[in-house]
């Protein structure tokens, strides 16, 4: 078994002069890094899930867009703003829901902005996506004591896909709240379900919690209905790619149906994610892209097809859990609890 813990786990790296990935989608099993140095890479990799979850790919972003300046600026050193775009583009091109991806583009586009035209603006980018990288570590390390803070009465825990390190800078959202919990005594045992089909609670939050010594059950999806009659867990526990203005939050396939079954048994649901999760400009989960992945991925285990020959796929990645099902949005800027969630706006917008 391999030494990492979750200050060691690191799904994004900058070597100094590459963007370094872990490559998730050899987990557990194996721990290979892929190193790049071209934004093109980057997105490839963003878009086949070389390197996924939200926070984790603003992060990644941020990296490529430096990368993007080194080949323009090299290329054409007056012409380099024009020579990044088709490397933005391609970046904003390789997934739609995660709103941190485009939020890292945005903020590194501000710095660009900054810049005079002959300079080389490889230094000031890095220092940018360095900064962006060590505030989402720091931001999830306040988040999880802070969700923390609301698990009161020591009962097990529900988490869905995988939202720590490898999903994020680094900690996790819904995984650092877990921790938290866990270093704090409030949490003993974590129920994760196996998240079908790309697996990432089998494969990768299982993977973390037993590198942290966190005692961890899989489930399947289908037996989170039955854990929860039965009484085992008082909070579900998730993260976000996309957070509307009301509090409607978009997630992992499986999280609404999870959030239902939540509000039927009376069961705390809470959502965990950093600020740069929030999109202002959805009004509601209506106006959140949803992805529509592969048919292979639901078709194939490990590469090897499962279904019965002729049948197709229908494979959403992410669902929208209505605000109302929500009883708490954890960020590090703070906690909002239903029924207050309408009220994200005036609590998150301010920068
Ligand atoms: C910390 S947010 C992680 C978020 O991203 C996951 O999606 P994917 O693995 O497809 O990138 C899932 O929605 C997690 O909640």
């Amino acid at each position: 078994m391999s030494t990492h813990t979750h200050d060691s786990i690191r799904a994004v790296q900058w070597t100094g002069t590459q963007l370094s990935l872990l490559d998730q989608r050899l987990l557990p099993h194996e721990s290979v890094y892929l190193e790049m140095d071209t934004a093109t890479a980057a997105a490839d990799a963003i878009r086949d899930m070389v390197v996924r979850g939200a926070p984790a790919i603003g992060v990644t972003a941020a990296y490529a867009v430096v990368l993007a300046a080194r080949r323009a600026w090299a290329a054409d050193q007056r012409g380099w703003r024009a020579g990044m775009a088709p490397d933005l583009k391609a970046l904003a091109d390789s997934r739609p829901t995660a709103v941190n991806l485009f939020w890292a583009l945005a903020r590194m586009g501000q710095v660009m902005e900054g810049l005079p035209d002959d300079q080389d603006p490889e230094p000031a980018l890095l220092a940018e996506a360095e900064r962006i990288h060590q505030e989402d570590v720091d931001g999830n390390r306040h988040m999880g004591d802070l969700g923390a803070a609301l698990l009161q009465d020591g009962r097990d825990v529900l988490t869905h896909c995988n939202t720590g390190s490898l999903a994020t800078g680094g900690y996790g959202t819904a995984l650092g709240v877990i921790r938290s919990a866990y270093a704090q005594g409030r949490v003993k045992h974590v129920y994760a379900d196996e998240t079908r089909p790309w697996l990432q609670g089998a494969r990768l939050t299982a993977w973390e919690l037993v590198q942290d010594g966190i005692p961890v059950s899989l489930l399947c999806e289908g037996a989170a209905a039955s854990l929860m009659r039965e009484g085992r867990v008082g909070w579900v526990i998730v993260g976000s790619d996309r957070i509307a203005a009301n509090g409607d939050a978009a997630n992992k396939i499986g999280t609404y149906g999870l959030a239902v079954l939540a509000r039927h048994h009376g069961v705390k649901f809470m959502v965990a994610a950093p600020t740069t999760t929030i999109d202002m400009e959805a009004a509601t989960g209506a106006d959140i892209p949803i992805e529509q992945r592969g048919q292979e991925e639901v078709l194939e285990l490990a590469g090897r097809r499962v279904a019965a020959p002729g049948a197709n796929a229908w494979n959403p990645a992410f669902d929208v859990t209505p605000a109302e099902l929500i009883d708490a949005i954890v960020t590090e800027r703070g906690v909002v609890e239903n029924p207050d969630l309408q009220k994200m706006k005036a609590l998150f917008a301010a920068d």
